[in-house]
């Protein structure tokens, strides 16, 4: 049996690390994960004048509340310290999206820039909501994308209306907001994509001292800051998906410890359609452990990923190792993703020599014996990490990108190939 340990999860660092920015107080952010996507977070904090101290094991956030829980504040020390700042950030879903929404509670003008890969993913739904607020936010290039403009004056609060269908990430950012308006805030949504994300973040809302509440398609924030805490970053069960994969194809047997019934992250239920798949799996409070069939043959199965979308490409690169076909649906918002991961899949698997077909929000993969080849991993991390896996079978798979796992995983490739040696 293999444990492997595993860094901290990306989702819930970028929440805690807007969170202990906004609180009344210092917090600590203990195991935190230190990889693109998180220090893009810390360093754009920093850019917008908080104290953020990183350390191997800790990493501590000095807040700089908002609103009333800030007490009489004059205008010369808004929420964020600077009255003006250039933030650039990198690849980063998190901190494109939450930063944003964090400055317009302050006082200012304030610039968002990405990397081309960020630039080409939506940020409209957001844009269109903070303006619903009476914040100032221009689009400096191409409308609903980065490079942005938030020209910050607090944010009263009040109701509004969000397009949540394409990333949950614009209502993450919207809810976090919430307690730093003056009024508390009343969201309105639709149809929700990726709503285990959202739940991770009225948990964690929840811990740093905020009031929120969910029924049918209202949220409802109320004022009031949120208070400093220590906390303890959690394993990413995004990047324990490959691992568990591994464990499925090559029978070995795999246990990630911190992880289990009681994680904050949907991205745990990965292991139940392993399972389904023929694997054993066993999942208790704070571990998993998942068992690979002996004879390495897994059954075909259909399955909804809407709820677990960052694990279809850890899925789609183990489909050709199953008995029956292997079909995912209902993931259409992976095409704005790091990439578009369904083409990006189904073009590398066919590169592989496996057959595959893709729909608007789904793909289809038959069984076969993978073909070495190289897999254009078009900068995207997961792409990288899930085909790693699929190369534990099939020698020969190499990455056109090996590095782009730095993302949220910086270590990946020494922690797999120590957990699978001689599988190279
Ligand atoms: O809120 C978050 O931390 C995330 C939400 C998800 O994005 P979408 O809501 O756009 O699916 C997920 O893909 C991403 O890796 C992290
Ligand atoms: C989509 C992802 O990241 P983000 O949206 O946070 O950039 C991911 O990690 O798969």
């Amino acid at each position: 049996m293999t444990e492997v340990v595993i860094p901290g999860s990306k989702s819930v660092m970028a929440r805690a690390l807007f969170l202990a920015a906004a609180a009344d107080g210092v917090s600590t952010l203990r195991q935190p994960l230190a990889s693109d996507d998180t220090e893009a977070f810390a360093y754009g904090l920093r850019d917008l004048g908080y104290e953020v101290d990183l350390r191997p094991d800790v990493w501590t956030v000095t807040g700089l509340p908002h609103g009333p829980s800030a007490g009489e504040r004059s205008r010369e020390t808004p929420g964020v310290r600077s009255a003006s700042a250039s933030v650039y950030t990198r690849d980063a879903g998190t901190a494109s999206r939450f930063l944003p929404a964090l400055v317009a509670a302050g006082h200012g003008t304030f610039r968002f820039d990405a990397s081309a890969q960020m630039r080409r993913r939506p940020v409209a739904p957001l844009v269109d909501a903070l303006r619903q607020l009476g914040v100032e936010v221009s689009c400096d290039e191409t409308e609903g994308h980065l490079p942005l403009t938030v020209h910050a004056d607090g944010v009263k609060g009040g109701t509004l209306t969000l397009d949540a269908s394409l990333s949950s990430q614009f209502l993450t950012a919207l809810l976090m907001l919430g307690p730093l308006t003056t009024d508390g805030l009343v969201i309105r949504v639709g149809e929700l994509v990726s709503v285990p994300y959202i739940e991770i973040t009225l948990a964690m809302m929840r811990r740093f001292g905020a009031t929120v509440d969910w029924s049918g398609d209202t949220f409802t924030v109320a004022p009031g800051g949120y208070q400093a805490r220590d906390y303890l970053i959690e394993p990413d069960a995004s990047s324990a998906s490959y691992f568990f994969a591994a464990a499925a194809v090559t029978g070995r047997e795999v246990t990630v410890h911190g992880l289990g019934s009681e994680s904050l992250q949907g991205d745990v239920r990965f292991v139940d359609v392993l399972a389904r798949m023929g694997a054993t799996v066993r999942v208790a409070p704070e571990s998993v452990t998942v068992i690979g069939p002996e004879n390495g043959r897994l059954d075909g199965v259909t399955v909804n990923m809407r709820d677990i979308s960052d694990t279809m490409p850890t899925l789609a690169a183990i489909a050709p190792y199953a008995s029956s076909p292997v079909r995912i649906e209902d993931v259409y918002n992976t095409r704005v993703k790091e990439c578009d991961r369904l083409e990006t899949s189904a073009v590398n698997l066919r590169r592989l020599g496996i057959a595959v077909e893709t729909g608007r929000d789904w793909i289809e993969i038959q069984p076969g014996q993978p073909q070495a080849a190289e897999i254009l991993t078009e900068r995207d991390h997961r792409i990288a990490m899930s085909f790693s896996v699929t190369g534990l079978r099939t020698p020969g798979i190499t990455l056109d990108d090996p590095d782009c796992v730095k993302k949220t995983f910086p270590t990946f490739h020494s922690v797999f190939h120590s957990a699978f040696p001689g599988l190279r």
